[in-house]
């Protein structure tokens, strides 16, 4: 074995202070990558270009969940003694109103912004997204409506086990995003409750291809139990228009920000419209309860949802002003070279970004796909007395490309000579569903 020429990092850009030699850097489970780290010296090595070519989509899975479970190990949730809050890494804000220019100079300028986040801590958040108030605040005050207003009963009609794409309802022991948490003692068992959706062609009407849409399982979407599931129009009447006018301006969001990667990672900008015709595009309500003092008497936190990450191209989250979103970042000097979970700052208005696993694998590993999770903490009022978490609305928006189209691999002077397998959208998406139950 020698050593990985690991090519595709050496064009990151400088470092911050916070980061950490680039081989550390690394979230690709290396057995994707074609190369295996060595967890004692962090060194990387490579494997066999047969192990790669023999990979079945299940043997990522696992490669990833080993990953995920190395970089998680020793992870820390405070700085280090001496170390100040504002010196460890975050979350940049970028604002998108160039980015609608149309100059393209503009548009370049916002692309090396969303290219410095995408390589290093895989996360942005973005303002002026031309998302409008009425449509989030009506998502969001639906998702309310759907978790209290229906009856257990309602919502079981809805549940997950019936449809075989995940969509619908779905409980806190249901699934497990970190397949590592689905053996819970009963005060473990996930906070969350969710509702599931994905493209279907009426929420898409402007496309000319979105009748093509095919499912994860490439197969056209067909009811009863491989299409969208939605509450009885006459329970919640404004349910379906609300998620519906959501949809199309954060599809369209997704969409454009997909030119601006293309800019970013020196591509024409044009380079993936045709892959996002008819895209998988899977939207989430999430409620997370409040927790009373006595329900986080003794503990750090509580989960809501496990550490993990996401699965597709980049995730758009909303959420309400309610923390409980952590990010992991990297070992670094600062963190005495553990990982460290830090809180995703609460910026009203914004909306929150993230690189997802299938852009990380697409991109060589060049864009981070970073581990976050949901967590209540504990917390203290003015008067310093112990007071539980406040309740969190979160609306994730996963986006994809067409589950039908063969990815090639990306141009080698944008990524490095690719090491992964080509593999379509859909399929690796659902068999990573499927490890979450
Ligand atoms: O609820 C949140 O804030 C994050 C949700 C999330 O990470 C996910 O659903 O993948
Ligand atoms: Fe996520």
């Amino acid at each position: 074995m020698e050593s990985a020429s690991l090519d595709f990092l050496a064009r990151r850009t400088p470092k911050q202070a916070y980061q950490i030699p680039d081989t550390d850097c690394l979230v690709v489970p290396e057995s994707i990558l074609n190369v295996r780290k060595d967890t004692t010296n962090w060194k990387t090595v490579t494997m066999p270009h047969s192990t790669v070519d023999t990979l079945s989509i299940l043997d990522e899975v696992k490669a990833n969940q080993e990953t995920l479970r190395s970089r998680l190990a020793g992870a820390i949730s405070e700085p280090p003694p001496g170390v100040a809050e504002s010196a460890l890494p975050s979350v940049p804000l970028i604002d998108l109103s160039k980015s609608f220019s149309n100059d393209l100079p503009a548009r370049q300028e916002i692309a090396s912004q969303i290219r410095e986040a995408c390589t290093t801590s895989g996360f942005f958040q973005i303002s002026n997204h031309q998302i409008t108030e009425t449509a989030i605040n009506d998502i969001l005050k639906q998702a309310e409506h759907f978790f209290h207003d229906l009856t257990p009963t309602q919502k079981d009609a809805l549940h997950i086990r019936h449809n075989k794409l995940f969509r619908g309802y779905e409980a806190g022991a249901d699934t497990y995003v970190n397949p590592d948490d689905n053996n819970p003692t009963e005060t473990e068992i996930e906070t969350k409750e969710g509702y599931n959706f994905g493209y279907e062609p009426s929420l898409d009407p402007t496309s000319p291809t979105a009748t093509s849409y095919v499912e994860l399982d490439g197969q056209p979407p067909s009811p009863p139990s491989r299409c969208n599931v939605w509450p009885d129009p006459s329970l919640l009447p404004a349910f379906k228009p609300a998620i519906a006018t959501y949809y199309a301006q954060i599809l369209s969001l997704a969409r454009h920000l997909f030119r601006l990667f293309a800019l970013s990672l020196n591509l024409e900008e044009s380079y993936f419209d045709a892959l996002t015709t008819h895209p998988g595009g899977i939207g989430r309500l999430l409620y997370y309860p409040p927790q009373s003092p006595t329900q986080l008497a003794h503990k750090t936190h509580k989960l809501g949802l496990g550490a993990h990450t996401d699965y597709e191209c980049f995730t758009l989250l909303l959420s309400t002003s309610h923390p409980g979103l952590e990010i992991l970042f990297p070992p670094s000097e600062l963190t005495n070279n553990k990982p460290i979970w830090r809180p995703c700052p609460i910026r009203p208005g914004t909306l929150t970004v993230n690189v997802a696993d299938f852009l990380m694998r697409w991109t060589n590993g060049l864009y981070k796909s970073t581990i976050h999770r949901v967590v209540s903490r504990p917390c203290r009022n003015e008067r310093g007395e112990m007071v539980g978490s406040e309740a969190r609305y979160s609306v994730p928006f996963f986006f994809s490309i067409n589950y039908d189209a063969d990815v090639e691999p990306l141009p080698e002077g944008a990524v490095g000579v690719s090491r992964v397998k080509n593999l379509r959208a859909g399929e690796y998406v659902l068999e990573r569903l499927r490890a979450t139950v």
